[in-house]
């Protein structure tokens, strides 16, 4: 049997990254696209050359020509520009919001049958406008932000509990901003909720609040560490858990920007949901119960989501 065609749209930090997982998971053959000549080419022959000492079977090719990507069953999207010191995810709108346009007509026309994780940002904006230019089924575009929210949360838990990572879990919803929502009640360590092992005194709510806000802050602490740009090999590993998800037809349940169509209350947008990812795509949205100060601050976040969503009308007439 062929194996799976996994196509790269963007051959950047992530873009690379992306590729190098792929190929050493054997997840399937790449192909890097990226408008950059020689960047795709350079970066796809480099890591197969690594082929022979990690020993994958897995082929790897660059282009600038759309063409290459005919028949992706997943393209993992990451054109465009990160931000730099100082600047919001949402500071990339207009520029990304061009980038998505030609992206989506390019997965259109030559990989309409591919699964599609947009990874640029402003994540949940960029992956509603993705859909919107390709047109393809809802279920078969998703954003991934959630993934790597709760893996930074996890990661931080893991420190305060001095614990395996392996056995904290934890769900970030809403947008993918400043407005996101990290649900203690829904994470746990050793399937302990947070605000049970506050009561059993193994940390405090101080010490939570502050894990939760560096949670949030958790891209802009690596921006303002890089300076050049943005985080890309916990982006990468959280994008390819998604891809090998649907690949594998594994129903993993994994918080991803997906279309929310009657569930937590939403009608046709895309947000940060809890998901079952299998061969269908997004399988499923888990329609979880908020209590009323998750429920405030999930709401706050679709607002600023919809907002983007509005700017982004305001700026391309074919979308409003
Ligand atoms: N969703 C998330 O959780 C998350 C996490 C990290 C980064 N990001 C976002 O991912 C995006 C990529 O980040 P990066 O670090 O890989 O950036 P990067 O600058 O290293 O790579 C972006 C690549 O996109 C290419 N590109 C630009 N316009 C293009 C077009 N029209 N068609 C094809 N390729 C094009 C560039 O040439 C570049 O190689 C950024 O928008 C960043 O903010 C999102
Ligand atoms: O913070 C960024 O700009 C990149 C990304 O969204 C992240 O969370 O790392």
């Amino acid at each position: 049997m062929a194996r799976p065609k996994i196509a790269l749209i963007g051959a950047g930090q992530i873009g690379g990254t992306l590729a190098h997982l792929a190929a050493i998971k054997e997840l399937g053959d790449v192909v890097l696209f990226d408008i950059a000549e020689g960047t795709p080419q350079g970066k796809a022959l480099d890591i197969a050359e690594s082929g022979p000492a990690e020993g994958f079977d897995a082929t790897l090719k660059g282009t600038n020509d759309y063409a290459d990507i005919a028949g992706a069953d997943v393209c993992i999207v990451t054109a465009g520009v990160p931000r730099k010191p100082g600047m919001s995810r949402d500071d990339l709108l207009g520029i990304n919001l061009k980038v998505m346009k030609s992206v989506g007509e390019g997965i259109a026309k030559h990989a309409p049958n591919a699964f599609v994780i947009c990874i640029t940002n402003p994540l949940d904006a960029m992956v509603w406008a993705l859909r919107e230019f390709s047109g393809l089924p809802h279920e078969k575009v998703c954003g991934m932000a959630g993934v790597l929210d709760s893996a930074r949360f996890r990661h931080f838990l893991s420190l305060e509990f001095d614990v395996s990572m392996r056995d904290v879990t934890a769900f970030v919803l809403g947008g993918h901003g400043d407005t996101m929502v990290p649900l203690a009640r829904y994470s746990t360590v050793g399937g302990i909720p947070l605000p049970d092992l506050v009561q059993m005194g193994w940390t405090t709510q101080e010490k939570l609040d502050a894990i939760i806000q560096r949670t949030r802050d958790g891209g802009a602490e690596i921006v303002g560490l890089l300076k050049t740009g943005s985080a890309f090999y916990a982006p990468a590993t959280s994008a390819i858990e998604m891809a090998e998800a649907y690949l594998k037809d594994q129903k993993r349940v994994l918080p991803c920007a997906a279309y929310v169509d009657g569930a937590l209350g939403l009608n046709g947008m895309y947000v940060g949901v809890p998901t079952v990812i299998g061969a269908g795509g997004v399988e499923r949205v888990i329609d979880i119960k908020m209590n009323r100060d998750e429920q405030a601050m999930f709401d706050k976040s679709v607002d600023a989501v919809k907002g983007l969503v509005d700017a982004c009308k305001g700026i391309d007439q074919s979308l409003a």
